[in-house]
This record gives structure tokens, sequence and C-alpha cells, in this order.
């Protein structure tokens, strides 16, 4: 058993450490969570290992996750410093980087205010209602693109209810083109630098031999830089020109209540978290309806029989819509996004079941394996909305909500994603059949294969997308503003 040098109860087991190095050469790259879960399955629900003088501890269950990342989550809420991504690149000042503390706090009440109540997000329905139905009309005719076009519908969205742009003005195209580059430059600077275990090599000038991290972190920091900055001049442009959109942006600085910074920076935290999550998700579900036609159709008959075939779903049908709402629920579990969450910081000395948990530990939740639990999701791979639905099974199961995250780190934007990923399914169920691609009169079957990364994709397949009929075309091309 290993022991804490201040503590005489143990860390957490895990594997054989090292002299000086710890479990450094242990520590897996690629698909983390499968590592992990099979470290859990070897030594347990909490597993633990450090290097250089930090501790790491890995938690393979639900209940375990939800004793410390939410019961106690006032000790567990702060992040770890990120030499490179956050110092050198710049995200320092990105909530989802930010140390737990006053400002954290400033920015997730501002958050609040246009993602937390009900009055707030209802304001925002029209705008999901115009870009998912922008979304099929765009779908319609390049089917072929179909994951460039969830990114961009994604990534516009966010933009719309942030700063108020809109699609149709493309001068403001290019600020979606450069938040995901920002956040694809983000995947690779928080994934494996030598910097980031030892935060000395920070201070080497850039022109240095072995500097080369360095000059990328430069390369990156101007893209973040122009993703921070360009919108938010953009909007105070169109104000100073007398603009009378709302926006969360363009409200706050007319209020005037807040600081113009805090209100710049947490603009640009929800534009670079929310659309590649929400993006994934959606391109996980039309996976999921080519995989699982049975799903696809009872769910387009729940469709005609409350919505009909005379209009587009809205929001307010939601209530009617159990089986699309089961969906949702569904694709979050069976393709988490953020198979590990995001790392939390512990900022006192804890204890849990006889194990000494160090002030500084980094914990991580493998809600992936969360979600593959055969004793809570029963047959977890398989695509299965109606384990949700209550008027289908005696036990339903678990809601996925740890898929957002845990406590007072928890996904500020988990309200209006779900919003969005309803309205969106809806609308593609109601006038889309969504099916295998045939190829040589062979079907094509996808795979639930995702890509490694902090937020993972779905890997790409083949499908057909065809409107169900004649009313569905029209439907679809019906002017966006009759919605
Ligand atoms: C399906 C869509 C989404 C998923 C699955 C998702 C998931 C997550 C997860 C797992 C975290 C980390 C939570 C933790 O550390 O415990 C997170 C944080 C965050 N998300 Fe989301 N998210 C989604 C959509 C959005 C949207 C639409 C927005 C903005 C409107 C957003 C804004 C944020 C922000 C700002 C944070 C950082 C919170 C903090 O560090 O305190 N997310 N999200």
């Amino acid at each position: 058993q290993k022991f804490s040098s201040r503590n005489l109860r143990p860390l957490p087991p895990g594997p054989k450490r090292l002299p000086i190095i710890g479990n450094l050469l242990d520590m897996p790259t690629g698909k983390r969570w499968e590592t992990f879960a099979r470290w859990g399955e070897q030594w347990g629900k909490i597993v633990s290992v450090s290097f250089l003088g930090e501790t790491f501890v890995i938690v393979n269950s639900f209940e375990v996750a939800k004793d410390l990342l939410d019961k106690r989550s006032g000790i567990y809420a702060d992040r770890p410093d990120a030499p490179m991504a956050g110092g050198l690149v710049g995200w320092k000042n990105i909530v989802s980087f930010l140390h737990y503390g006053d400002h954290f706090k400033q920015c997730r009440r501002l958050m609040h205010t246009l993602l937390g109540t009900p009055v707030s997000l209802k304001k925002l329905h029209y705008i999901h209602e115009q870009e998912s139905h922008k979304l099929l009309k765009a779908i319609l005719y390049r089917p072929e693109e179909l994951e460039h076009l969830i990114m961009h519908t994604s990534g516009a969205l966010l933009l719309r209810v942030v700063y108020g742009f809109s699609q149709e003005n493309n001068k403001q195209y290019p600020f979606v083109e450069t938040a995901d580059q920002a956040v694809n430059d983000l995947y690779i600077s928080v994934d494996g630098f030598l910097v980031d275990v030892l935060p000395i090599l920070s201070h080497i000038p850039s022109w240095a031999p072995g500097a080369s991290f360095k000059r990328r972190a430069q390369g990156w920091a101007v893209t973040f830089d122009n993703m921070v900055e360009r919108p938010f001049a953009w909007i105070k442009e169109q104000l100073a020109s007398g603009y009378i959109e709302s926006s969360f942006v363009a409200d706050n600085l007319r209020e005037g209540t807040e600081d113009e910074s805090t209100v710049k920076w947490t603009a640009a935290s929800m534009s670079a978290a929310g659309p590649d999550t929400t993006a994934w998700t959606v391109y996980a579900f039309f996976k999921a309806m080519a995989m699982y036609p049975d799903v696809m159709k009872r769910a387009q008959a729940e469709l005609d029989e409350v919505v009909g075939q005379d209009r587009l779903p809205l929001l307010s049908d939601r209530p009617r819509l159990p089986y699309i709402e089961a969906i949702v629920s569904e694709s979050l579990r069976w393709h988490p996004v953020a198979p590990l969450g995001f790392p939390h910081r512990l900022t006192e000395d804890d204890y849990y079941e006889g194990y000494f948990l160090p002030k500084g530990t980094l914990v991580q939740a493998n809600v992936w394996k969360i979600t593959r639990d055969p004793a809570v999701y029963p047959n977890p791979d398989h695509f299965d909305p109606t384990r949700f639905l209550a008027s289908e099974t005696s036990e339903v199961q678990p809601s996925p909500d740890f898929t957002f995250g845990w406590g007072r780190r928890i996904c500020p934007g988990r309200l209006m994603a779900v919003e969005v990923l309803f309205i969106t399914y809806a609308m593609a169920l109601s006038v889309f059949d969504i099916s295998k691609a045939k190829v040589n009169g062979n079907l094509i079957e996808p795979t639930d294969e995702r890509s490694q990364g902090v937020v993972s994709r779905p890997c790409a397949f083949q499908y057909s997308i065809k409107p169900r009929n004649k009313r569905a075309l029209e439907l679809i091309e019906q002017d966006v503003s009759l919605n």
C-alpha cells in the first residue's frame, strides 16, 4: 500500500509507483478512459497514481463520483494550472480554466442569467427553432456534408445567442471558423506537453532549442486572441451605431452593471465550450438513427401523432414528446462527449472510505465507464431510449445528467444544450429518413467508434438522408421565419 508522506492513511490503490518518477510511465495516451476502466477492474472504484508531487485520482463509479464531486463540491471545485493551454496560449481567463474563487463565481452568476432560469431559456427558443430549421435546409441540399453542417450550425447558434450574430451576414462567418480553430488548437495544447508537468519550462526563451512548444503556443495564441477579441469588438461597434438586437453581450453592455472584461471573457467561455460538445452529440444521434431504424420509426410515429405533418415541431411540444425526450437522454449516455469530464482539483485534504486524498489532488470521473456499467445500464452499448421511459420499464435507469459534469463546475449550458438537442432531433426526425448507406447493394454498417481526446467525437460514418415525403420537403423549404 502507498502512504502519503503527510498522513498515515493510504492513498487509493493503483499501479506500482517507481522512485522519483512515480507513475509517469503508466499514464496512458489515446483513449485514456479505456485504460482507466481496466485500472478500475484491477484496483477498485477509486484508483490513484502520482508523479512529480501530483496525485491523480480516477473514479470509476457513479456513487463515488457523486460523493466526492457533488456532495463535497465545496472543496472539489478548483481546476489545475495548465501552463501550456492556460498560460502560454491564454485560456486561463476562460471559465473552464478559472480557479475556484470570487471571479469564477461572478462569471458563473452571469452565465446563469442567460442559461439558468426557465424564463431566460424560453427567450432563446425561437433562435434554437430557427437555427434547427436552417440545418434541415442545409442538410437537404448538401447531405454529404452532414458533419460540417452540424458543426457550423452549432457554432453559429452559440455566436447568435452570445453576441447576436445571424448567419445570413457572411461577414460573421469567420467568427464561427475562428472559434472552431481555437478550440481545435486547445485540444492539442492540453494533451501531453512536458511544460504541463514541468512548469518551469515555460520560462525558457522561445528561440531556445527544444522550445518549439513555445512557438506553437504563440501561433495558437493569435487565433485564441481573435476568438476572444474580434466578436466583442464587432458588437461594440454595432452598439455605437445604434444596434438594437438582444444578445448576452449586447444586453450586458447596454445595462452596464457588469465590468466589460468579465462580460467579454464569459462570452468567449460560452462560445468556446458550447459548439463542439453539442455538435458531436447531434452527430452521434444521426449515427444512432442510422444504426437503429426501429427507434427512428417509433420517434417518427410519436411526432406524426402529436405534431402532425402540417408544421415542424416546436419546443413548446416538448412535454408531449416523451420518446424524443428519451432519445435526447440516450444520446448523451450512448456518446458522452467528455468521456472523462474535466479535471477537478481538491482544495483541502480529504478522507474517503479509509483513503487519504491530499489537497491539490486532481480528480476525474470516468464518465464513459459509468455509462457502460451493465449493472446501471443493462446492455450498455445498445441505443435504447426506453431505458428512460417509466411507461416501458419497471426500473427507469438513472438520468445521464452526469455527462454534464459535477457539483459547482457542472456545465452551465446544460439546460440550453438539452433544448437544442431536443429541437434538432425532433425537427430532423419529422422530415428526414435517416438510414445506412448502400454501396453496390450492400448496407454499410456504422460502428460506434469514437476519437480520443478531451472532447471525443463519433468517428465518421456512411449514411443516407432523404426527406420522408413531399409534405416534409415543403416544410423544410418553407421560410424559416414562419416557425
Ligand atoms: C451536449 C452539450 C454539452 C455537454 C455534454 C457539455 C458538457 C460539459 C462538461 C462535462 C463540462 C465540465 C463539467 C465539470 O468540470 O464537472 C462542461 C463545462 C462547461 N460547459 Fe458544457 N457541455 C455542453 C454544452 C454547453 C453549452 C451549450 C455551453 C454554453 C452555452 C457550455 C458551457 C460550458 C462552460 C462555460 C463550462 C465550464 C464550467 C466551469 O468550469 O465551471 N456547455 N460542459
